[in-house]
């Protein structure tokens, strides 16, 4: 199993480190522009592999799209981050260049791989891969879902002042800081309905923390997160490589399920060999419905900024 990683910074670097220490791969390709970059970080994680006991051979390489040839999955993390006060939306005028190019020469080299794409706006990188590369759709599939969810499970626990393996909820729609949708509706700790603990206000507080997660990081940070996105895309890249059809949030493009067409946006997908398997349908009330087509209007609206 060969898994190239595009973007060898933060969460490309991230990624390959968790990839590597889940030990299913056999090599991963880590590629970026930065002359000697992505060599530097991958010869840095092997030197990890003795003492975190992996066999995954990490190669870096600076712009060989030779070296990634044959790929099963690609993860594009290729782009630049927001800064404190920034939207994810107004990195499309440089990411939009640099997704189209990277996912052109992925294929050129291995067309058969299934694409991951990470870079923001998420949504509408997603959606720009599928309007310029010919992939059958369910090899294109956008990371935000998983993460945001796992942000979600973060709030709940604290609210719940409990382990978070006690909880379990999903975020779905557009991977922005208005357009996310967490379920409060149907999260839990074991099987109970997180609104038996938790008055409505508190539940909505989770919500609104969980809608600026990736906000609240690029504060702290002073640029975007890495470990949990570079954990959340490693989960989906080992269930496409383990065939495990595990169930995630992830930006699929819809034609018609959700009431929804022409356009990515988070649902939750099953994941297998076949990269997307299935959208899985929800039963969701008028108003999560209305939510989901209002975050829709917004990423058309960033979508609509794109020169196809
Ligand atoms: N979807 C998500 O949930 C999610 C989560 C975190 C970050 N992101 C996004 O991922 C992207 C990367 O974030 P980061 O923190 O790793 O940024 P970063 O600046 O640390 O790394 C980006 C890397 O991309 C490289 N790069 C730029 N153009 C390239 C090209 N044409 N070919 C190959 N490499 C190229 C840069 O040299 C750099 O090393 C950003 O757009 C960020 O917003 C998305
Ligand atoms: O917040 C960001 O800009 C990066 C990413 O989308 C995240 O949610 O961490």
């Amino acid at each position: 199993m060969k898994v190239t990683v595009v973007g060898a910074g933060a969460v490309g670097a991230s990624c390959a480190e968790y990839i590597a220490m889940k030990n299913f791969a056999s090599d991963v390709i880590l590629l970026d522009i930065k002359e000697g970059y992505a060599e530097g970080k991958a010869m840095d994680l092997m030197q990890t592999a003795s003492l975190n006991a992996f066999d995954t051979r990490i190669t870096g390489t600076t712009g060989d799209y030779s070296k990634t040839a044959g790929s099963d999955i690609a993860v594009i993390t290729s782009g630049i981050p927001r800064k404190p006060g920034m939207t994810r939306e107004e990195l499309i005028g440089i990411n939009a260049g640099i997704v189209k190019d990277v996912s052109s020469n992925l294929i050129k080299h291995s067309p058969d791989v299934t694409i991951i794409v990470v870079s923001n706006p998420m949504d509408t990188m997603t959606y720009l891969v599928h309007k310029t590369t010919g992939l059958p759709k369910n090899r294109i599939i956008g990371m935000g879902g998983a993460l945001d969810s796992a942000r979600f499970k973060y709030r709940l626990a604290e609210a719940l002042e409990c382990p978070i393996s006690d909880v379990d909820g999903m975020v779905i729609g557009g991977h922005s800081d208005t357009g996310m949708i967490p379920l409060t509706r149907l999260a839990t700790r074991n099987s109970v309905l997180a609104s038996e603990f938790l008055a409505e206000d508190r539940l909505e507080q989770v919500k609104e923390d969980t809608k600026v997660g990736g906000a609240t990081l690029t504060k702290l940070l002073g640029t975007s997160a890495w470990y949990a996105p570079g954990a959340a895309v490693s989960g989906l890249v080992q269930a496409i490589a383990c065939d495990q059809k595990k169930m995630f949030p992830c930006s699929a493009l819809l034609e018609g399920e959700y009431d929804l067409d022409d356009i990515c946006i988070g649902v939750p997908v099953i994941l297998g060999k076949g990269g997307i398997e299935k959208i899985v349908p929800m039963d969701l009330t008028d108003a999560e419905k209305a939510k989901l087509q209002e975050s829709a209007a917004a990423v058309r609206k960033t979508n609509g900024l794109l020169e196809l």
